[in-house]
C-alpha cells in the first residue's frame, strides 16, 4: 500500500475517441513518479492536448486508467493545475483577480485575506509580471498571459501540474528565463509535471523523461530517459555533450515515428 501512496501518476492503456469516432490519441501507458517532470513532443494531431485533457478531467469519456498514487486522478482530493494553449484567463476579471479565484476554488478554507495576497504578489513577482496585477487579460500579449496562466497554475498548489505549450508565445530570451523560473519554481513546488511542447531543445532542458508521441494512432509513444541532463545545472545543460546527444536520438525517434 505505501508504494502505491507514493507511486505518482500512472497512465494505463488510455485512448481517446471522440465523438466524431475518430481516434484522438491512440494508447498510452507510463507511470510519471510523484514530483517528476515528463516532456512531450509529438507532431500536431498526435494527441498531446487530448492527454492532457483526459487527466484534467475535462474528457467526458475515455479508455483506460489514470491513478495518482494508486487512487483515480479524478478523485477530488487531487488538485490538478492546467496551462491550456489558450490560458482559460477569464477576461473581465484583473490578473490577481483571476488567481485569486483560482486559490478560493482550490482552497476555500485556506489562510487569511493578507496571506492570499501575499502569496498572489508571489507567484507573480517569480514570473516577473508584478506591475500587471491590475491590468485584464485582454489587454496583454500573448506571452504575458501565458505567464499569468502558469503563475495561477502554481498558485493553486497543484499535486499534478499540466502544462500546454506553456512559452510558445515567447521570444527565445524570454522562453529561456521563464525555463529556468519554471524549473526553479518546480524545485520549491514539486507538482507531479507533464509539459507539452513542439521544441526538441525544451522538451530535453526540462524532462526527466520524454514522451515522444507518434503520429501513426496504432504506434505506441517512445519513452526516453533524460536523467543524465536533467541533473545538471540548467544553465550548463545547453552546451553539455549529454544535451547534444540527446537532440540526435530523439531526432531519430521523429524520424521513424512521425
Ligand atoms: N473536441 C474535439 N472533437 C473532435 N476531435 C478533436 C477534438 N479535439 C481534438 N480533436 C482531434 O483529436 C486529434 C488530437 O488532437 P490534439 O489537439 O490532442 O493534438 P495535439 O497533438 O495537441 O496537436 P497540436 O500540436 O496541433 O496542438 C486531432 O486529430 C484533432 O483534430
Amino acid at each position: 500500500m505505501s508504494s502505491l501512496r507514493n507511486s505518482g501518476l500512472s497512465i494505463k492503456a488510455l485512448q481517446v475517441e471522440y465523438k466524431s469516432g475518430q481516434k484522438a490519441l491512440g494508447q498510452v501507458d507510463f507511470t510519471l513518479p510523484e514530483h517528476g517532470i515528463y516532456t512531450i513532443i509529438g507532431p500536431s494531431g498526435s494527441g498531446k492536448s487530448t492527454l492532457l485533457r483526459a487527466v484534467a478531467g475535462l474528457l467526458p469519456d475515455y479508455e483506460g486508467e489514470l491513478l495518482f498514487n494508486g487512487k483515480s486522478v479524478h478523485d477530488q482530493e487531487t488538485l490538478i493545475g492546467l496551462v491550456p494553449q489558450n490560458y482559460g484567463l477569464l477576461p473581465w476579471k484583473t490578473v490577481r483577480d483571476n488567481i485569486r479565484v483560482a486559490m478560493k476554488i482550490t482552497r476555500p478554507v485556506g489562510g487569511s485575506r493578507e496571506a492570499i495576497e501575499a502569496d498572489i504578489t508571489h507567484w507573480l513577482q517569480s514570473m516577473g509580471i508584478a506591475e500587471l496585477a491590475g491590468r485584464y487579460p485582454l489587454s496583454l500579449s500573448g506571452g504575458q498571459q501565458q505567464r499569468v496562466a502558469i503563475a495561477r497554475a502554481f498558485a493553486i498548489r497543484p499535486a499534478i501540474l499540466l502544462l500546454d505549450e506553456p512559452f510558445s508565445a515567447l521570444d527565445a530570451i524570454t522562453r529561456e528565463a521563464l525555463q529556468q523560473i519554471f524549473l526553479d519554481n518546480w524545485l520549491t513546488h514539486p507538482a507531479t509535471a507533464l509539459f507539452v511542447t513542439h521544441d526538441v531543445e525544451e522538451a530535453i532542458l526540462l524532462g526527466q523523461k520524454i514522451v515522444v508521441m507518434p503520429s501513426a494512432k496504432h504506434d505506441s509513444p517512445e519513452i526516453l530517459d533524460n536523467t543524465a541532463v536533467f541533473a545538471m545545472k540548467h544553465e550548463k545543460k545547453r552546451d553539455s555533450d549529454e544535451f547534444f546527444e540527446q537532440s540526435k536520438r530523439i531526432r531519430k525517434v521523429m524520424l521513424a515515428k512521425w
